[in-house]
C-alpha cells in the first residue's frame, strides 16, 4: 500500500464529519495487515463529551468488523498542518497495535506527511500485556 494513496483516504473521510460545534473535520484511513482500508470521521453532541474522534471511529469500524491486525493509520484535520492524535486515541491503538512497528502518518498533503511509530506517540503504553504479567492471565 503506498502512503500517498492511504493519505488520500485520510483526506476523503473528513467528508461525513459530524462537526457543528466545532466546525474542525478530522478524517482518518486506517488500514489492516491484508490490505483493507477502514475511513473513520469524527461525530460530535450537543453533550460534548460523546464526541468520538475520528482514528477511534475507524478503528471501532474495523475491530466490529472481526478486523484485529493494522500497520498503518493516516489522519488529516483541516488545521493546514499536522494533526497529532489525542491521548485517547493513541491509548485505543495501543490496545491493537504492535507499538515499534505500527505507523501513524500525520498528513498535511498527499505528499506531505510525517510519519511516527505509536512507541514514539506513546511510550510504555500499558496494554493487555501488562496485565497479564501482574495477573498470570493470558488474553
Ligand atoms: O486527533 C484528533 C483531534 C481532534 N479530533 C476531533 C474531536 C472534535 O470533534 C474536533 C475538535 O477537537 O476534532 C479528532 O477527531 N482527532
Ligand atoms: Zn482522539
Amino acid at each position: 500500500m503506498d502512503i500517498k494513496k492511504l493519505a488520500q483516504e485520510s483526506i476523503a473521510a473528513k467528508e461525513f464529519a459530524y462537526t457543528p460545534y466545532s466546525h474542525f473535520r478530522v478524517g482518518a484511513a486506517l488500514l489492516t495487515k491484508d490490505g483493507g482500508i477502514y475511513r473513520g470521521c469524527n461525530i460530535e453532541n450537543a453533550a460534548y463529551t460523546p464526541t468520538n474522534c475520528a482514528e477511534r471511529t475507524a478503528f471501532f469500524k474495523a475491530v466490529s468488523e472481526g478486523k484485529k491486525e493494522f500497520t498503518a493509520i493516516a489522519i488529516n484535520g483541516d488545521a493546514n498542518d499536522y494533526l497529532y492524535p489525542c491521548g485517547v486515541c493513541r491509548q485505543v491503538m495501543a490496545e491493537f497495535c504492535d507499538p515499534e512497528t505500527f505507523q501513524v502518518i500525520l498528513v498535511n498533503t498527499p505528499d506531505d506527511f510525517k510519519i511516527f511509530t505509536l512507541e514514539e506517540l506513546l511510550p510504555g503504553a500499558f496494554t493487555k500485556q501488562d496485565i497479564t504479567k501482574a495477573t498470570g492471565k493470558e488474553l
